[in-house]
């Protein structure tokens, strides 16, 4: 519908508590209820994965196999993108890492973030803005990500690099030609991150602005000044020595925050009450889908997973609406159906029982 990104069809296998499972979809928004434990975010997940990454658990190949068989697990999905149609499968056998195929063909990982475009709020992240840096950071990056998928590969560089030159600093290595390749290295993939990191704020930035949303604007900004490559080059050689004493590299993106500032009320999001947070982080979800059907002409697949619990009856009845006005797929799950109502006919609603089983009706 309206010209988003879909999943038209969603077969799992021994993944998860989910031994066969299969759901039909026609790009409408997906409510999932059934009650604790049902396996509502088992399916979520099995969404998530179909981007780059780990998942919405982050979690390893083998956690996903299901128990107590612990078989190989596969995910197959048709996703729909414009008019075309592509076949998504991943798998992993016990022991080994997981394989993508799309369209039939082998494909890396990373091919997955071009295709699919999927953003999530789950409530592990309803502690994002009072704890530590790390999950922010992992949260703008999946934020870069979202319109760079080439993110993830600098990413990876930096770290890469960042492990090798903390192993010569650990090992009280002194000569500079053993650290210039690698700061090098951190210096060129570490621009990249910043830049993107900024941009995608930038993006978000401007989807909120004069938005039609309920939804409170989040002001989103980093702890740390842009350097560039140079500047970062030049900061890793002159902090080599404070780095030696510390063992590891003390400065760099790899330290950023992103500070997040409720807007209305000009207060940090750390401050707020639970409820604002939560209305922060669905704030920016929206706004980073508008801003992504703004530049790809489709909406990407959201997955809530249970944040209608969580909105008053007014709030709950904005975000069905903006969701709708998005376009966007979004699957979203609930213990009990009356969470759903106000989504009415717009949306297919899937029913899941305690022992998993599903049914959908509408
Ligand atoms: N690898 C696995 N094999 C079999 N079952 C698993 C596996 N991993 C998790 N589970 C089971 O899946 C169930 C949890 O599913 P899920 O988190 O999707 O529930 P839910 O419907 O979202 O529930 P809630 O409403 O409580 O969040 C648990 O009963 C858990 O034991």
């Amino acid at each position: 519908m309206s010209g988003g990104l879909a999943l038209t069809e969603l077969r799992l296998s021994h993944f998860r508590s989910h031994r066969a499972a299969q759901v039909m979809l026609d790009g409408r928004p997906v409510a999932i209820h059934g009650p604790n434990g049902a396996g509502k975010t088992n399916l979520l997940e099995a969404v998530s994965l179909l981007s780059p990454g780990r998942g919405l658990r982050r979690a390893a190949a083998e956690d996903l196999a299901r128990l107590p068989e612990a078989l190989g697990w596969r995910i197959a999905a048709t996703l729909r993108a414009g008019a075309r149609h592509h076949e998504i499968e991943l798998r992993a056998e016990p022991g080994q890492s997981r394989t993508v195929r799309i369209d039939d063909k082998a494909a890396p990982q990373l091919a997955l973030g071009r295709l699919a475009r999927i953003l999530w709020l789950v409530p592990s992240m309803d502690r994002l803005w009072t704890e530590a840096a790390e999950g922010r950071r992992r949260f703008l990056d999946r934020l870069a990500l979202s319109f760079e998928p080439a993110h993830g590969e600098a990413v990876l560089g930096y770290e890469k690099a960042m492990r090798e030159r903390n192993r010569l600093l650990r090992d009280q290595q002194r000569d500079p030609a053993w650290y210039r390749a690698l700061e090098g290295q951190m210096a060129r993939s570490g621009a990249l991150i910043e830049r993107r990191r900024r941009d995608a704020l930038e993006r978000i930035g401007r989807a909120q602005e004069g938005a039609a949303t309920q939804f409170p604007v989040a002001l989103l900004s980093m702890s740390q000044e842009d350097l560039g490559e140079e500047g970062l080059g030049v900061l890793l050689e002159r902090e080599r020595g404070r780095d030696m004493a510390a063992g590891r590299s003390l400065r760099g993106p790899h330290r950023a925050d992103l500070v997040a500032i409720y807007g209305s009320k000009d207060m940090p999001a750390a401050q707020s009450s639970t409820g604002e947070q939560k209305a922060l982080l669905i704030s920016l979800i929206l706004a980073n889908a508008r801003a992504l059907r703004a530049d790809l002409g489709a909406a990407p697949i959201l997955l809530l997973d249970e944040v209608a619990a969580h909105l008053d009856a007014r709030r709950r009845a904005a975000l069905y609406d903006e969701i709708c006005a998005l376009g966007s797929q979004a699957w979203m799950t609930g213990t009990e159906p009356d969470l759903f109502e106000g989504l009415g006919a717009r949306g297919q609603h899937v029913t899941m029982d305690a022992d998993g089983g599903m049914r959908q009706e509408g």
